[in-house]
């Protein structure tokens, strides 16, 4: 077994697995039982207290607000490092003298002799905040002292310094066990974790909790399957050959536009086209828009619906479709080679169970379709509450994959990208520019565009994910706002 472990950023690898409590839990005794007593904890301690220095190099007066449990011991020993290097940290410690576990109890003994700071409230004022207050064991919402010390972190103008997970956060589902709308997260956030990375941290509210993820794995390698993958970069795309033409990169025929809505189907023709596909159609329901269509966007083929050969195309159907899309989709769902749903089409495959049998279909017939809802679109396809969704992103997603047979993207923050067989995948990029009318048109028209050229529908969901994401990434600060037809435009 390694020795102490490195604190990394994410940048250096391209996908991370991801661990569940119950998985970090387990590996945690199997490495416990390897090592001395108490190296996991002297290990995490270190790494918390050199990331601390790291981010704060000028920081003297450090709060470390320990809970009683194990997450308080990394804390303890955090402080004794602090101390050590002739900082100033004050410990509030919620820890109680024969009762607590024996790691923590070894750690407080150590900062006691140390001749750490422990007082009993917050200081006033200073200079980094570390909330070692509940780790992976935290199941139930904070209270008292403790809901008062996080809450003076979140609302602190300074800096602080989570370890291993931000406490009130659920670590496998990224959603605040406390579910009152006081987490107002103001102060810049770091989150170093420890042993394994969770895939609450990157989805649901993971991202706004967690702020800053660092990693440090305490010199242990995790072997087991993870419960999800992060997807945090992309190879560059393959150069074209030069004998390529059009017919190399396959068709897209974009169905919706209901009058009134013909910007969303012209949106995700757009993001098709630049997203490199060889000829993209547009089946546009409203007649009197196609005209107009035709004129301000020549090289998208403005066609009849029922002249599209949807046999022979990746469909995209349902951006700005209505409720006239409905009576689209058993055709749609019968005859389309490769099929996006996204919006309207979702929404009609929700109030019908004899598409939902159709779309069941698709599958054993080796015709791929992925579906792109947001939650509350996905609510509906579940038959629960959005709320439901968000509380567990991960398996709601996987839940639509596995019933109707398809690749899914549940997509907000944290994409979760989820089909029959795969490990699901979180998408890292994107940000709050993409939360703006007509991005997800952009997005199922990109996905349209990838599957059209790859055999493999599931990786091609994740690049065109991925890509979506990157563009807001990649947006200049100091740029127009970020629209959905700017974006279109700056697919690739
Ligand atoms: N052991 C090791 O070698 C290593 C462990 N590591 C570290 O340990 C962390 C896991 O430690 P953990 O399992 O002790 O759980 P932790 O997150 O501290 O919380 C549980 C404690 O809090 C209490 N509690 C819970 N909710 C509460 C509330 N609302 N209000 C008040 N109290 C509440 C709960 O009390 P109980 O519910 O049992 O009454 C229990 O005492 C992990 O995230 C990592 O940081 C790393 O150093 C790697 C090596
Ligand atoms: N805060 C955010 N972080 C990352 N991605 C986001 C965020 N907000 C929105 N998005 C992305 O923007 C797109 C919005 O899609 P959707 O909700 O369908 O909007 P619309 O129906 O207006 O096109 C999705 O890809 C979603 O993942
Ligand atoms: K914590």
């Amino acid at each position: 077994m390694k020795t102490q472990g490195l604190t990394q950023t994410l940048s250096s690898q391209a996908t991370w697995p991801l661990h569940s409590v119950a998985q970090t839990q387990a590996l945690e005794h199997e490495a416990q039982a390897a090592l001395p007593a108490h190296t996991l904890m002297q290990r995490a301690g270190l790494a918390a207290a050199q990331l601390a220095l790291a981010i704060a190099p000028h920081a003297q007066k450090i709060w470390i607000a320990c809970g009683p449990g194990n997450n308080g011991g990394d804390g303890l020993e955090a402080a004794m490092h602090l101390h050590a290097w002739c900082k100033h940290p004050i410990v509030t410690w919620l820890g109680k003298d024969g009762d607590m576990p024996a790691d923590a109890k070894q750690s407080w003994l150590r900062a006691k002799d140390a001749g750490v700071t422990f007082a009993e409230q917050p200081p006033v004022q200073f200079d980094l905040a570390i909330d070692a207050l509940l780790g992976i064991g935290g199941q139930r919402s904070p209270e008292g002292l403790m809901a008062q010390w996080l809450g003076a972190m979140q609302r602190s103008d300074v800096s602080v310094l989570c370890v291993d997970v931000p406490t009130g956060l659920l670590a496998d589902t990224g959603e605040w066990l406390d579910t009152s709308p006081q987490h107002h997260v103001k102060a810049k956030r770091h989150t170093l974790s420890l042993l394994t990375l969770k895939p609450g941290l990157f989805t649901a509210n993971g991202r706004d909790a967690a702020g800053h993820i660092w990693f440090n794995d305490l010199g242990v390698t995790a072997q087991k399957t993870p419960t999800a993958w992060l997807q945090h970069s992309q190879p560059a795309h393959a150069p074209r050959a030069h004998s390529s033409h059009k017919g190399s990169f396959g068709d897209v025929a974009v169905i919706g536009g209901a009058p009134g809505m013909s910007g969303a189907a012209m949106l995700a023709a757009l993001a098709a086209l630049h997203g490199g596909a060889g000829r993209v159609f547009v089946g546009l329901m409203d007649e009197d828009a196609k005209h107009a269509a035709t004129a301000a966007h020549p090289p998208l083929m403005v066609r009849d619906i029922t002249h599209l050969a949807l046999n022979e195309s990746t469909v995209v159907c349902g951006c700005g479709g209505g409720d006239a899309v409905h009576a689209l989709m058993p055709q749609v769902l019968s005859s389309s080679q490769q099929l996006v749903l996204d919006a309207d089409a979702l929404n009609a495959i929700a109030r019908d169970t004899a598409l939902q049998s159709l779309l069941k279909k698709r599958s054993p017939r080796h015709k791929p379709t992925v579906l792109t809802p947001h939650p509350l679109e996905a609510a509906r396809l579940l038959n629960c509450s959005a709320k439901e969704v968000q509380k567990n992103r991960l398996h709601a997603a996987q839940q639509l994959a596995n019933t109707f047979q398809c690749v899914v993207v549940l997509k907000g923050s944290g994409s979760i990208i989820a089909s029959p067989g795969h490990t699901p995948v979180i998408n890292a990029s994107g940000n709050a520019r993409l939360a703006t009318a007509g991005t997800g048109d952009v997005l199922a028209g990109l996905i349209g565009a990838y599957l059209a050229r790859s055999e493999d529908p599931f990786a091609a969901t994740c690049q065109a994910v991925f890509a979506h994401g990157q563009v807001a990434n990649a947006w200049p600060s100091d740029a127009a706002a970020l629209d959905a037809a700017l974006l279109a435009a700056s697919v690739r």
